[in-house]
């Protein structure tokens, strides 16, 4: 017997497609792209990244609709300690964005490229200089090392550091988190290991890391991503999916409604996208290293979705293309 499933985007009553230039080239990305869903509840974000495939988007898809149709959970803060993110620049660039940041901790790209080590170094250095003696320096090396180049790296990047909060995916399986986890003193972190798995709330992670980073997008939404966090037992700090203020108001949500936050969360990144879609009074912009959390929902401006709408039309046709083929997976489900 067959049933039919609701078409996922029948409360969609609109969608706008956008591309951001980005401040500075962050994960390979130089313009961020992606589309605004209009429901009945206000308005949700649908960006999964080009190196995510259409099954994998599914969740990214889930995410927006729960956004423009659904409620948050009650918040139990107000605002939200976030770190500056800093890509893989050169040391006097590192150093003025922590400067100008005003946060007390630093997310420092790491491993961007092979033989990148002594350059690693010298960002995390030029970040602690910034940071002064009691600030918190996390690297993300986004699975780049094999076991053994992670050992060493992440020893040499520690004493750069003068003491790492922690290590953000240095290698790419469980098993290989769980083998550097018992050879380095430094905390390990799991961020792909849990937004690219297959089933996110059964992923065995406490054995391979101390700390959860969670994303609500590719996690099918704020509800979800909490499930995530109960099930996964392990201190969580939410990251940003480089989303416009309409996605990152989902990741405030979700960060303002875990019951702990030990950590900072890396929430500060509208300053990496040359741009936004909502009035600068309305964006989620960190503060002296803190996002307030908003008591409405983002109202994207008409006058910004225009002027961020792709000049190409090619480009806005291939976001239509791919929502239409996502949600017909969404649907199958
Ligand atoms: O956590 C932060 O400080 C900012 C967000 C961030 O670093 C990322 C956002 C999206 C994709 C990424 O490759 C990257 C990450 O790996 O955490
Ligand atoms: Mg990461």
């Amino acid at each position: 017997m067959s049933t039919t499933t609701p078409d996922p985007l029948a409360a969609v009553e609109s969608v706008r497609v956008y591309a951001i230039p980005m401040r500075t080239r962050f994960r390979g990305i130089t313009v961020r792209e992606g589309m605004l869903l209009r429901g009945p509840a206000g308005w949700g974000e649908f960006c999964p990244f080009d190196d995510y495939a259409d099954s994998g988007s599914v969740p990214w898809l889930e995410a927006a609709v729960e956004q423009c149709t659904g409620h948050w959970p009650t918040p139990v803060r107000d605002r939200i300690p976030v770190n500056c993110t800093v890509p893989a620049v050169g040391p006097d660039a590192a150093h003025e964005i922590v400067t100008k940041s005003g946060c007390r901790t630093a997310k420092v790209k790491v491993a961007d490229r092979p033989g990148s080590l002594g350059e690693d170094q010298a960002r995390v250095e030029a970040v602690r200089s910034a940071l002064g003696r009691d600030g918190a320096i996390r690297v993300d090396a986004n699975a780049a090392w094999d076991v053994e180049t992670a050992v060493r790296h992440i020893r040499v990047l520690d004493r750069s550091a003068g003491g790492l909060e922690y290590v953000e995916q240095p290698c790419r399986t469980l098993s290989e988190l769980a083998q550097v986890r018992r050879r380095v003193d430094v905390r390990i972190a799991a961020d792909e290991s849990i937004r690219r798995a297959e089933d996110p709330l059964r992923v065995a992670v406490a054995e391979a890391a101390d700390v959860a980073v969670l994303k609500c997008l590719p996690l099918g939404g704020v509800h979800r991503a909490l499930r995530v966090a109960e099930a996964c037992g392990l201190p969580c700090v939410v990251s940003s999916a480089l989303e416009t203020t309409v996605g990152l108001a989902a990741e405030v949500a979700l960060a303002a409604a875990l019951p702990e936050l030990p950590f900072a969360c890396g929430l500060g990144t509208l300053s990496l996208l040359d741009g936004d879609v909502v009035p600068p009074s309305a964006a989620l912009r960190q503060v002296d290293g803190f996002v307030s959390v908003p008591d409405t929902r983002p109202e994207p401006d008409p006058a910004l979705l225009d002027a961020h709408a792709p000049a190409d039309p090619v480009v806005a046709a291939r976001w239509l293309a791919r929502l239409s083929r996502v949600s017909a997976l969404l649907q199958e489900r």
